[in-house]
């Protein structure tokens, strides 16, 4: 029997509400660490914190893929941690491994099959970077910006992305510069956000939506229209790049997370204007899930890891340290605290 810690969900912020760090709540209790055939023991390493994780705060979370928290139960997402000792085949002692259901707790006993192993190497021994540019975050720009965004290299293509100085928005600015987008422009938080992205990530600029005309600003950063639009946010800021969009282009439905603590359903409908637009241009807006794309998963990782590698991917990561502050970094990612990945160090 070991003493460990784990944070459950405390209370509901209600569906048109803010969530708050005491929303959560830090709890030790045991965990019975004598293993059953089958099973592995896990200390966790690193926790990630999520958008989709304010849906799941919700007793309803308005969709068939995404499950509540239940209240005082051990809150889950994506984790990477290492391997104590071993009850599988598959796993021994010094293992790393990941989940997208990683309970947030110090340590854990899993069945094995629920594990991904992982393989260092691939990120340099930065195991951070597998809930990161090497994970779930690294896959959605990867493959929404692939099985979406009709990117054609040579084709002079204007790229806007907004969320841009985020986990997904980070990569999919790169990868979008990568795969032959003439012009990336990042829409972020602020004017720090719109430095990193221009300096150190190579968008060719960044507007600040917190400040000024947005759509002049973006009017000014796109003289061509705009025909790629890689949209993380939804509201006011899609209105206005979808306004600047040009005929036959494609907006990438990757999430709305200007409407997350709103009680509305995903996606959230658009304004009659917007919806307008999008009919007379032609312009397609499909919903992407990352999680529809399992079988694209192992190669698109593997391209992740060669671009971070060579350094032609930049990853930009927050982390907060101590799952006492597991609440504390929701919530700052939720209003902007994070540049790159919002990331929660829980053990060496
Ligand atoms: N479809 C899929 O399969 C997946 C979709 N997603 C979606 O991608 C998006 C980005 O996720 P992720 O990269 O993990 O998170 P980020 O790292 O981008 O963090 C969230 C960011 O959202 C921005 N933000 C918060 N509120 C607003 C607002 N009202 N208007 C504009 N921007 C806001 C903040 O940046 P700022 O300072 O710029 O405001 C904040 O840093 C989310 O919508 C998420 O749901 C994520 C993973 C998979
Ligand atoms: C309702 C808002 C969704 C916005 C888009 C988004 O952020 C999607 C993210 C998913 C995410 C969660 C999907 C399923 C989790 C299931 C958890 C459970 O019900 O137990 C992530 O894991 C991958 C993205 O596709």
């Amino acid at each position: 029997m070991s003493r460990i810690l784990r944070v459950v969900l405390h209370s509901r912020p209600g569906k048109n509400g803010e969530p708050i760090p005491e929303n959560f709540r830090v709890e030790e209790g045991t965990l019975q660490t004598d293993l059953k055939p089958g099973e592995v023991l896990v200390r966790t390493l690193y926790l990630s914190v999520d958008p989709y994780m304010r849906c799941r705060m919700n007793d309803d979370t308005g969709t068939d893929y995404i499950s509540p928290w239940a209240l005082s139960e051990c809150v889950d997402g994506g984790g990477v941690g290492v391997v104590e000792s071993s009850c599988h085949d598959a796993f021994s002692e010094g293992d790393t491994a990941t989940s997208f259901s990683w309970r947030w707790q110090t340590h854990d006993v899993v069945e094995g099959g629920r594990l991904q192993k992982l393989d260092p190497e691939l990120v340099n021994g930065r195991l951070s970077y597998f809930l990161g540019a090497v994970g779930m975050p690294g896959l959605t720009a990867l493959l929404g910006v692939r099985e979406k965004g009709h990117v054609k290299a040579g084709a002079n293509q204007t790229m806007v992305v907004s969320g841009a100085a985020g986990a997904c928005g980070s990569l999919a600015g790169q990868i979008g510069r990568l795969d032959g987008c003439t012009r990336v422009v990042g829409i972020c938080g602020s004017e720090r956000k719109c430095q990193v992205l221009v300096s150190e990530l190579g968008f060719t600029s960044a507007v600040n939506y917190r400040h000024g005309d947005v759509s002049a600003a973006l009017r000014e950063s796109c003289p061509d229209g705009v025909d790629v639009y890689f949209d993380n946010v939804g509201g006011p800021v899609s209105d206005a790049v979808i306004a600047q969009m040009n005929k036959d282009g494609h907006v990438i439905l990757c999430g709305q997370i200007s409407q997350y603590n709103k009680d509305v359903p995903y996606p959230p409908p658009l304004k009659k204007e917007t919806q307008e637009a999008l009919l007379r241009n032609n312009i397609t807006r499909e919903r992407f899930m990352v999680l529809n794309y399992m079988e694209k998963h192992e190669a698109g990782l593997l391209q992740l890891s060669q671009w971070v590698k060579a350094g032609q991917l930049k990853v930009l990561e927050t982390i907060t340290n101590g799952i006492e502050n597991m609440g504390v970094a929701f919530c700052s990612m939720m209003t902007g605290g994070n540049v790159g990945k919002q990331i929660v160090k829980i053990s060496d």
